[in-house]
């Protein structure tokens, strides 16, 4: 189980937010408030990019506050702009592996990852050459990779047709039951929590309600 309880932040000048959550694995926990809210800056505190004042943030009772956003057992997308347009599908995939993989090893993972998120084959194109859904699959691939629990997700359909859209979700909701990931998706898509929270929060005046 991830918790924040009363986390709390404030940028200077500004009430501070207080966040308490919980997210089970293996579900969706869905973020939604208006714009402006603090769903950024919730992820923010999770990811490890800004440093709560107070409160605490744990996993599986685990101590998450000292460990900078590399080390935290955290992967991040986001709506768009999560490749290197330079490199293949196969080399961002391959960005996710442990260091010290080896290549043969690291190739068939990789080629493993992308087949699990519906690209089997695509691994040489180059990601500049690749639609928006697929770039989100490669992303999706290598976070399989990178096999942290701690998924978040920064309205990572937004950019996406109708279609698309709906394949991807469902393959969101597939990889998160499948690898017991706990996923916090931000979204301010009512169909998009229907079809997917499990739970769902707004931020209301700095606080996040249960809906
Ligand atoms: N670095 C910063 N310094 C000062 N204020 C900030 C900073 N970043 C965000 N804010 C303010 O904090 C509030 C929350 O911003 P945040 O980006 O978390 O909201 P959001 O809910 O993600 O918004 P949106 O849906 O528009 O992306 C806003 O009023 C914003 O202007």
């Amino acid at each position: 189980m991830l918790r924040a309880d009363d986390l709390v932040f404030a940028y200077e000048g500004q009430a501070p937010y207080r966040f308490t959550l919980e997210a089970s694995p293996g579900e969706i926990t869905a973020i939604s408030g208006a714009s402006g809210s603090g769903k950024s800056t919730l992820l923010d505190l999770l990811a490890g990019f800004i440093r709560p004042r107070g409160g605490s943030l744990t996993l599986d009772g685990v101590d998450l506050l000292p460990l900078p956003p590399e080390t935290r057992p955290v992967s991040l997308l986001l709506q768009a702009d999560n490749l290197f347009e330079h490199l293949s599908a196969a080399e961002n995939a391959a960005l996710g592996l442990p260091r010290g993989t080896g290549r043969a090893a690291g190739r068939a993972r990789v080629e493993e990852a992308l087949a699990e998120v519906g690209l089997a084959g695509l691994g040489p194109q180059s990601a500049s050459t690749l639609s928006g859904g697929q770039k989100q699959r490669v992303a999706l691939a290598r976070t399989l990779l990178r096999d942290r629990p701690v998924l978040l997700l920064d309205e990572p359909f937004s950019a996406l047709d109708d279609e698309t859209r709906k394949t991807t979700r469902e393959l969101v909701g597939e990889l998160t039951r499948r690898h017991g990931w706990h996923t916090i998706l931000v979204s301010h898509h009512a169909d998009d929590i229907a079809a997917l929270a499990n739970r769902h929060y707004r931020i209301v005046e700095g606080r996040l309600e249960r809906v």
